[in-house]
């Protein structure tokens, strides 16, 4: 429990790195929660009712009140949580816009490069995805250079809004590397965000909830095999 009264429930599931940007920002605050492990395929009552718009995981649950969508989520931590740790977002408010600008560039041309990759079923498609991968890998690190000014995290000195953003997906970094065999925060092309996450999975609090790799590469591999397997049925489909 939170303390003061307050109780936490998150609904999450372990591959899904929006739920991993709130365990990430909890345990950066030091706020304690219980945790609902999801099965997406068969939703928890709890779920549809605490998120009935999206029914998505992660849905953090505080003293009974439903609070959805991770980026929200954090925000939220902020400004419940006052006393918890250092704020997430910066105190300038033009700051503040550009930590919101970076953090939705990841969904927005990160994460869907991800996507893209994973979904790729021709050579074509794969070479598009690692293009636009690298591609949104690059431009972040210029935000890094920016939004850091020096310092080791997008935050400064401390953990800010864009690393929680940024570290629901380190784990999957080298995941990915395993899985798709490329190194996105190449340390020779982008060596800020190389530098970063190195660091970033170092600290005590990202590792005490970080999921286990090894589980994440397995998945990844299962998903890639039934990827592999529906193309090859629609290819003999069409052949026949
Ligand atoms: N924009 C949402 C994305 C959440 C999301 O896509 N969650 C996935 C798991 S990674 C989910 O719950 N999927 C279940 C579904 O689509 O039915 C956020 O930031 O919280």
């Amino acid at each position: 429990m939170a303390g003061g009264g307050d109780e936490l429930k998150l609904l999450g599931m372990f591959a899904s790195p929006f739920a991993l940007r709130v365990k990430l920002a909890l345990s950066f605050k030091g706020l304690s929660f219980e945790y609902v492990e999801e099965d997406l395929r068969n939703k928890s009552e709890l779920l549809v009712v605490a998120n009935p718009v999206h029914r998505k995981v992660p849905v953090l649950i505080h003293n009974g009140l439903p609070v959805c969508e991770s980026m929200v989520i954090v925000q939220y931590l902020d400004e419940a949580f006052p006393g918890a740790g250092a704020p997430f977002l910066p105190s300038d408010p033009y700051d503040r816009a550009v930590a919101r600008f970076w953090a939705s560039y990841i969904d927005e041309k990160l994460f869907s490069a991800w996507v893209a990759l994973f979904a790729a079923k021709t050579e074509e498609e794969k070479a598009e995805g690692t293009k636009q991968t690298l591609a949104a890998a690059e431009t972040l690190e210029g935000a890094l250079r920016e939004c850091s000014k020096g310092k080791p995290f997008f935050g400064g000195d401390a953990i800010g809004y864009v690393d929680v953003a940024l570290g629901g997906f380190a784990a999957y970094v080298h995941a990915f590397e395993e899985v798709h065999g490329l190194r996105q925060f190449d340390a020779a092309r982008t060596p800020l965000l190389a530098a970063w996450l190195a660091r970033f999975v170092e600290l005590d609090s990202a590792k005490a909830v970080m999921p286990d790799v090894g589980r994440l590469v397995e998945r990844g591999k299962m998903m890639q095999a039934q990827a592999a397997a529906a193309t090859a049925a629609t290819a003999a489909a069409k052949a026949s």
